[in-house]
This record gives structure tokens, sequence and C-alpha cells, in this order.
């Protein structure tokens, strides 16, 4: 990068795109003083050039659809992928780490998916591929794990990943909100994927936990092996029968190592109610990391929105402006990164919240108790409640420690019994301090 002027080629001018647009706009001098140069956006790509946008008054932007207008211009020194999904993106990423240009994205799903090539492309072309922007919104995640915490072996991540789904899961608490008004809430506010299905499902906090595997322990797990479950089956019955034992529910994504294997996974849990992430509301996200010599660090903020995200992004773009040397993109020296050591999530142990259909006879909780009791699953509450004659009433079930499989192999099997009147719904339960 040479000369007064950071000419930065943008793909995407949307959520993103345009809150990035806006704080480049409205803290120019700031960035100047803190760079000694400006930082321009010199060409956007976007799908219609005609759209109407929200762009900051005295923006010179060029619009183009063709991907070219990016990759062929020599002048731009950064590349900005804001746009999304894979293919185009893919493209775009590549042609410009081979023409010998930096990249800053926030495209979790791409880097998830193909990270160890694209980590392996920018090492070979000696460029820098950032990617603040794609985990946890506004947070600075990124740089905490490959600086600020370098000299520390993460022994547990605890996080929640998803705005969205946070944000679905406080309004159904809070207001009382059902699940999809929530969600086209969080589409409306710029929240969602342009396929929404990625964050109600957990993918998109799956994608987000693949990169922070990688950062903190220097390992490839693939996405295809993470056990992930997203919030649809979310039921407001269990967030009231959650807030009556003191919990609330969350998506949580979490990696923990014992013995040098690792434990991840994506998936729905009560958390205390009084807890930091049981504080976390609304679109905010929040990552709790236990480091061996730092003990726990805890980081909060927006994680997902224009500016909050537009902040991260524009960090990537400042520290490649500053930074003389080759950027060291995995945080590691290895650009591609070696198989992760996993623990077979079947072994995994945590304790569980059951509620079981039930149609109200004699003899059920001592069958659901007797079956819990053979697979080594102990209990520690239980709560009835009525319901008028006939019909199926819940009945939760709160238990101690318990191994995956056989909280699998016990639902099967209660699942089956002529008293179950619907599929048994089944939560973890996050164990404190988290
Ligand atoms: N929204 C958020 O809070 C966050 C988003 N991200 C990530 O940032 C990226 C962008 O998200 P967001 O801003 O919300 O997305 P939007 O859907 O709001 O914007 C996408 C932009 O990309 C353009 N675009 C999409 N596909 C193409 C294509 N094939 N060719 C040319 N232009 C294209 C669109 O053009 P047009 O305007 O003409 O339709 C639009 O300007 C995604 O990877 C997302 O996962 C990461 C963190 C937070
Ligand atoms: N859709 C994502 C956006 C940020 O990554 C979310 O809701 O967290």
């Amino acid at each position: 990068m040479s000369g007064e002027l950071i000419r930065l080629g943008l793909a995407g001018l949307g959520t993103v795109g345009t809150g990035l647009a806006k704080i480049l706009a409205s803290n120019a001098d700031w960035i100047e003083r803190r760079l000694g140069r400006r930082v321009e956006i010199k060409t956007a790509l976007v799908r219609d050039p005609s759209k109407k946008r929200d762009l900051p008054e005295n923006a010179d932007i060029r619009l183009t659809s063709d991907v070219q207008d990016l990759l062929g211009d020599p002048e731009l020194d950064i590349i900005v992928e804001l746009m999304g999904g894979q293919d185009t993106a893919y493209e775009l990423i590549t042609g410009a780490l081979r023409s010998g240009r930096h990249v800053v994205t926030a495209n979790k799903a791409l880097l998830a998916h193909q990270g160890n090539e694209l980590f392996a492309l920018a090492a070979e072309n000696q460029v820098g591929l950032g990617y603040e922007a794609s985990i946890a919104g506004g947070i600075p995640i990124v740089q905490t794990l490959k600086e600020g915490l370098a000299g520390n072996q993460i022994k547990v991540l605890t996080g929640i990943l998803n705005g969205t789904a946070n944000f679905i899961l406080s309004e159904m608490t809070s207001r009382g909100l059902d699940f999809q008004s929530a969600l086209h809430q969080a589409q409306v506010k710029g929240y969602a994927e342009a396929d929404p299905t990625l964050d109600i499902e957990g993918m998109d906090a799956a994608h987000k936990l693949i990169l922070l595997i990688r950062l903190a322990h220097g390992q490839d797990y693939p996405l295809s092996r993470l056990p992930v479950t997203g919030i649809t089956h979310v039921d407001p019955q269990d967030i009231a029968f959650a807030d009556e034992f003191g919990y609330r529910i969350k998506l949580i994504a979490q990696v923990r190592e014992t013995n040098g294997l690792l434990d991840a996974g994506v998936f729905t849990a009560l958390v205390r109610r009084e807890s930091i992430l049981g504080k976390v509301d609304g679109a905010f996200n929040a990552i709790l990391l236990d480091g061996d010599a730092v003990g726990p660090i805890m980081l909060y903020g927006q994680g997902a929105g224009d500016l909050p995200t537009g902040s991260a992004v524009l960090a990537d773009i400042m520290n490649l402006a500053r930074n003389g040397r080759t950027p060291n993109n995995t945080g590691f020296q290895n650009a591609m990164l070696p198989m992760a050591s996993i623990l077979a999530p079947e072994l995994v142990s945590s304790r569980h919240y059951f509620r079981f259909s039930v149609l109200d006879r004699p003899g059920v909780l001592a069958s659901i108790a007797g079956v819990l009791g053979q697979r080594n699953i102990s209990i520690a509450q239980v709560v009835q409640k009525g319901s008028p004659a006939g019909r199926s009433v819940p009945v939760v079930f709160v238990t101690h420690k318990a191994q995956a499989q056989d909280v699998q192999a016990a639902i099967r099997e209660i699942d089956n019994q002529s008293f179950i009147a619907a599929p048994t719904v089944h939560h973890r339960i996050l164990s404190s301090p988290a």
C-alpha cells in the first residue's frame, strides 16, 4: 500500500457495507489522525446499482454490478467483502488474494467452510485476510485471541454468538412475543442473515464457533462434525418453566478442552438468570474465556447491526493500513491448521432439562423415573402441572450430570411409551459460573 489515500473496493452495500460507509464519513478526521492517511471507498459492487441507498451525503462511491470492476482495478489497496454468500464472494476473495491485495471480510460462512484454503492462499501471496467482523459483530474477539491472549491455552470458551437468536429468545421471554414476530423484527433491524434459517437453526453460531476454535486452539474442526441445535424448538412453555427454576434459555456455542480433546457444539441451554450470560439480552453477544494464565475474561457487546459490525470491519482495514509486515492471519505459524482432536459428542456430560408431555395416568412419573435411572440419569427436580381431565400435561425433570448417549437413549425409550402425547423437549443446563 502506498500513497496518501487508502482506496477500498467494497463488495456489498447492505447493512454492514452501509455501516462502514457511515463510520468512514463520520470519523474521517479521527481515522486520518490515527493512520496519517485518509480511507475512502472508491467502488462498491452491488446486485442492483439503481437501488436507492442510505449513504452519507458526501459519499462519492462508484456503484457497479461487475466483479471485474474491483478485481481489475490496480488502484484499489484493500478489497472489503461484505456481500455474503459463497460463490461470488469466493471468486472475489481468491481473485484479490492472488493479485496480492489484502482482503477484509465478515463472511463467517465462507471462512468456516473454506478457511484453511483461503488462509493458505493469503499466506502464499503474503497478504492479509482480516475477519474481525465475522465473529460476534463489534466485539474484538479475533484480535483478543490472536494478540491479547496469545500466550494462553484456552480451556473453556462459552459464547452467545448469534444476535438474531438471542434477540428472538429475549423478546419471547421479556415481552411474550411469538417466534415469527420476533424473527421479523430482527430482520427489519438488519441482524438476520439473508437466509435467516442460518440464524435460527444454529448454523451461523456454528460458523463462528469453527473460527473461534481455529483462533483459540489452532485446529481445523470440520463443520460437518460439529453438533448443532437451533432455537426453533424453543416453546414459550419451556421459557416459563425455565424462569420458574431461575433460568433463561439461550443459544450457546461452547468449546472445552479436556485431556487434549475438544468438546464443542452449539445447543440451547438453561443459563442461570443471574449469571453473566443469563443477563445478555437482545442482539448483544458475549464470550467468556478461561485462559490457563489469565483466568476468566469476558467480552460483551453488540453482535450484529450496521455500525457495530462496521466498527470491526474498519478495525481490520486500519490494522492492515498500519501494518508493514505480512499479517499473521490465523494467529499461528502454519496457515493450514491441523485437523482437530475431537471428543465424541455422545460422551459429553452435562445437566439436562426434559419436558415430557404425558397423559395424566397413575404410574407415569414412576415409569419415566425408572427409565432415567436405568440410564444413569439422576433426577434433581420434578414439576408437574395439572390440566383439564383427559388432556396431556407437561412434566418437567431437571437432572444432575449425564452423558449425551444415555440422554438420547432415554428419550427414545420414553417417547415410545403409550402415555407420551408429544415428542419430549430437551435442553442442556449450563454449569456455573457462565
Ligand atoms: N448484518 C449483520 O449484522 C452482520 C452481517 N455479517 C456478515 O456480513 C455480510 C453482509 O451482511 P449484510 O450487510 O447483513 O447483508 P445485506 O443482505 O444487507 O447486504 C448484502 C449486500 O451485498 C450485495 N450483494 C449480495 N450478493 C451479491 C452479488 N452476487 N453480486 C453483487 N452484489 C451482491 C447486495 O446488493 P444490493 O444492495 O444491490 O441487493 C447488498 O448490497 C454477510 O457475510 C453477513 O454474514 C457479519 C456480522 C454482522
Ligand atoms: N446474523 C448474525 C449477524 C452477525 O453475525 C447474527 O444475528 O448474529
